[in-house]
């Protein structure tokens, strides 16, 4: 549905300590085996240790690694290392000015950036699929301070849509929640959206 859709990247959500897209790394390898050559897969990984991040990349085969929560054992570095031809996206969640500075210390080691909505001090860590937006401002204020492809996520729906690109004016849009109906993707919801991002291309 996504790739008739026209989406440009496919988010395979593993593990997460809570969320509405996560699916089995078997469905994910699955699905990054099938997709067509010219299409990206995000595989989004909650391990927090290189050598859980590098395991979870050979049980899927994804093009990128999308990291939603901290590194706490090892260095961003050593997965580059290991995984030259993988694209590093790191996810920054957008709490206050302390993510604009972690942004910016992050941004020299990876290949992207992916501003979201979640919560990682929370007792269940939210990492992603929250549906809530985010201070735009914080997130303008990071793409224009770093060098990087930068992703919009949190809470984006066909309605706010022109108003993030306006004013955040990222390198591209991520969005889960307000396209699903009961959990799964609903392909009324992703034409509406998707329509509403070609029309501000159009005009
Ligand atoms: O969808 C999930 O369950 C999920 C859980 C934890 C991390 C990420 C998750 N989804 C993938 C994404 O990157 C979402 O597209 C992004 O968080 C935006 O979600 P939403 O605010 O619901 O549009």
């Amino acid at each position: 549905m996504a790739v008739d859709a026209g989406a440009d990247i496919l988010g395979l959500v593993g593990h997460m300590p809570s969320g509405p897209g996560i699916i089995s790394d078997g469905l994910a390898a699955e699905i990054a085996a099938w997709v067509p050559e010219s299409m990206e897969t995000f595989l989004l990984t909650s391990e927090t240790t290189v050598a859980g991040i590098l395991a979870h990349h050979r049980r899927v085969n994804s093009t990128a690694l999308q990291l939603v929560d901290e590194l706490i054992d090892g260095h961003l570095s050593d997965i580059k290392a290991a995984l030259p031809e993988v694209k590093l996206v790191q996810v920054i969640h957008v709490i206050n000015q302390y993510s604009v500075q972690q942004a910016q210390q992050v941004a020299q080691y990876v290949d992207a950036l992916l501003l979201d909505s979640g919560n990682p001090n929370a007792v269940i860590k939210e990492l992603g699929g929250t549906g809530r937006v985010h201070n735009w401002q914080l997130s303008k204020d990071i793409v224009d301070s770093v060098d990087l492809p930068v992703y919009l996520a949190g809470g984006l729906n066909h309605s706010n849509v022109s108003k993030a690109v306006a004013q955040v004016k990222p390198h591209g849009l991520d969005l889960c929640s307000s396209v699903r109906t009961h959990h799964a993707l609903d392909v009324e919801k992703l034409s509406e959206f998707i329509n509403q991002v070609k029309s501000m291309t159009v005009n």
